[in-house]
């Protein structure tokens, strides 16, 4: 067998990182073909792969030779791509965020819905992330009693000029969104976000931010996000239980000792940081959907949900006011296990 042929649309950064990533972490997995709106990078990419380039990501997707589909182009062009995908029946992985409004994520739900089967799995890679899993083990097994509250910060050293007001929410915070979803099991019902003194490493940004979550269960989540704090890149989390806490931990992998000095590597930004999680993500996506079966991570339901408390978010933001979220009903076919 020729293994999965996969098609990349969108050859930036984390679009090249996948490539890498394919062609190294994951047996049978071939990149056939690749397209960016920058024809000339496309064609760079291509070339040492021995990769088809296609006009568009359009292309790429009804092309016979495409199993299944990369979608890393930038949040405002996933829509169109997952929606062809799922019309052509072929799997999508599309990075985050799914869609850039709850409308998008929920026009992608409902042509999944109608589809009948899940094809599409979005790049929430904390899920696959070591320490994640091992805090949630932790939790799962009732080791630090139920949990009360959840304190996280999400650090990055520095941010593109693009990056408007609005991704610090939309682009960053999201992936907390995502994760205290998954860690604890239970919808984000309301939103509000505090604006502390700027920093003056921030430009025109609101940075930092402090989200707080309300979740259906009542757990309360508390969420930094700085986006320009220069050092590196920092996550943290610590989950307080009715008899203990948990928390993630230091992510250096060595401590130096010297000149009366205890110092540590933090890493760069997330693909030092998560470069593991995203080995883990894509192979198991790539064995799901070479085994015909569907993927079993975050789906468009989760990338639904995660665009319905951005959006929330934004306009706690903007108003100062606490965001009731509703998401409405979930559809059958993202019951576990189906
Ligand atoms: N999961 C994560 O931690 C993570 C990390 C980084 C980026 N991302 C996500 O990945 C996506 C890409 O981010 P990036 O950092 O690689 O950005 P990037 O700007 O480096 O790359 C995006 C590429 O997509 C191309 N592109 C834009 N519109 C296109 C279209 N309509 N058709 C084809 N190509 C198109 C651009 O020319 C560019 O080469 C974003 O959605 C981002 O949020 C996720
Ligand atoms: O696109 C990136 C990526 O999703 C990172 O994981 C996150 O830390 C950054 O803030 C974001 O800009």
């Amino acid at each position: 067998m020729t293994g999965l042929r996969v098609g990349v649309i969108g050859t930036g950064m984390i679009g090249r990182d996948h490539i890498r990533r394919m062609g190294t972490v994951q047996a049978g997995v071939t990149v056939v073909a690749v397209t960016d709106v920058d024809a000339a990078l496309a064609a760079r990419v291509a070339a040492p792969l021995g990769a088809a380039t296609h006009p568009d990501g359009l292309d790429l997707i009804a092309s016979p030779r495409v199993d299944a589909v990369l979608v890393c182009s930038w949040g405002g062009a996933h829509e169109e791509y997952v929606l062809a995908a799922i019309a052509a029946g072929k799997p999508v992985f599309c990075e985050k965020p799914l869609a850039t409004t709850p409308e998008a994520c929920l026009r992608i739900v409902a042509a999944e819905t109608g589809h009948g089967r899940r094809l599409v799995q979005v790049g929430y890679m904390r899920r696959y992330d070591a320490a994640y899993r091992a805090l949630k083990r932790v939790l799962d097994s009732g080791l630090i009693g139920a949990p009360l509250m959840m304190h996280c910060a999400h650090r990055n050293a520095g941010v593109p000029d693009f990056y408007q007001p609005d991704n610090i929410i939309t682009d960053t915070a999201v992936h907390e969104i995502d994760m205290v979803r998954w860690m604890f099991g239970s919808e984000v019902a309301a939103v509000r976000v505090l604006r502390p003194r700027a920093s003056r490493n921030a430009g025109e940004l609101p940075d930092p931010l402090l989200l707080v979550l309300e979740l259906a269960n009542r757990v309360l989540i508390d969420v930094e996000i700085s986006v320009n704090v220069r050092y590196g890149y920092d996550i943290r989390g610590e989950i307080l239980g009715e008899d203990g806490t948990v928390s993630l931990g230091d992510p250096g992998l060595i401590a130096v000792r010297q000149g009366g000095r205890l110092a540590s590597p933090v890493p760069g930004d997330w693909r030092d940081r998560f470069g593991a999680a995203y080995d883990v993500e894509l192979r198991e996506w790539a064995a799901a959907v070479a085994g015909g079966g569907p993927p079993d991570g975050p789906g468009a339901w989760d990338g639904y949900a995660a665009a319905a408390v951005s959006a929330a978010a934004v306009r706690a933001l903007r108003t100062g006011e606490r965001v009731p979220v509703d998401l409405g009903e979930r559809p059958r076919l993202y019951d576990a296990g189906r």
